[in-house]
């Protein structure tokens, strides 16, 4: 499934039990050698909400939340039947979300996400390559690290990704936003993801951006983000309260695959 190309294989773990999830997330994320995918998803029962996400990067490592993903999983239990209300909680590593799918036709469309509240940090100066880069670190769960600037096709992602994710400033590494405010609504924005590397949407990157161009005043409350694969509404209504992002779920095949097989090779 994916949302706005941000895709991942995801596991029906009510059903299946998966040993080595890191390994697995690698070998099937492999756009040549294996399915090919920004990373793997567990859709697993839950003691607390009405089911369980939890998420590892192309690379291997556990990303405590992903605001794309999380959209799939509401369609993934709704269409399968195992949660029958629209309205529902799925717990995550950084807690528990709120969730309102919205349908046509009996299929899901759009899914409202309760993001939870941001942690917007002070600006900050890093060096890196050579080169000063002003950021602001944002937390939504996960970590992020949003710059602005005038254009963001132009930026090389290859190269400024890997020297920011991986700069001694961030000892757990950093998800990293770059950010053009198109006008008081609208934002450009792409993606260079811990563990992943560039990919055509992030949700929870959309809210830390979304939340660091408010914190300085560059936008209003209500702002689309217009990712490489689409476009996500995010609200930030009041500063105390959580933001809501709203954006598509799609499924695009089911498969089989036999792991014992395939990490053989
Ligand atoms: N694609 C995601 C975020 C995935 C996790 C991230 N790469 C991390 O390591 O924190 C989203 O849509 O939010």
């Amino acid at each position: 499934m994916h949302g706005l190309g941000n895709d991942y294989v995801y596991v029906n773990c009510y059903e299946e039990s998966i040993e080595a999830p890191a390994l697995v997330a690698k070998a099937v994320s492999d756009r040549h050698f294996g399915i090919g995918a920004d990373g793997l998803i567990l859709i697993q029962p839950s003691e607390k909400a009405d089911c369980r996400m939890v998420m590892y990067n192309a690379d291997g490592s556990r990303g405590a939340m992903c605001g794309n993903g999380i959209r799939c999983v509401a369609k993934y239990v709704y269409e399968s039947g195992r949660v029958q209300s629209p309205r529902m909680n799925i717990e995550t590593d950084s807690g528990i979300r709120r969730l309102f799918c919205r349908t046509r036709n009996g299929k899901i469309n759009l899914v409202d996400v309760e993001m939870g509240i941001p942690v917007v940090e002070k600006r900050e100066v890093l060096e890196a390559g050579g080169r000063s880069f002003s950021f602001t670190p944002v937390n939504m769960g996960n970590p992020h690290a949003v710059l602005f600037y005038t254009d963001v096709e132009s930026l090389d992602l290859m190269d400024l990704g890997p020297l920011l994710e991986r700069h001694e400033r961030f000892p757990d590494r950093t998800n990293v936003e770059f950010a053009q405010v198109l006008d008081a609504q609208n934002i450009r924005l792409r993606v260079w993801e811990r563990g992943t590397g560039e990919t055509m949407a992030c949700g929870t990157g959309a809210c830390a951006a979304c939340a660091a161009a408010i914190s300085m005043g560059l936008v209003k409350r209500k702002v689309v983000m217009h990712l490489t694969g689409g476009r996500l509404d995010i609200t930030w209504a009041n500063p105390g309260g959580p933001m809501v992002m709203t954006g598509p779920a799609a499924e695009v095949f089911r498969g089989e695959i036999s792991l014992k097989d395939f990490l053989k090779n």
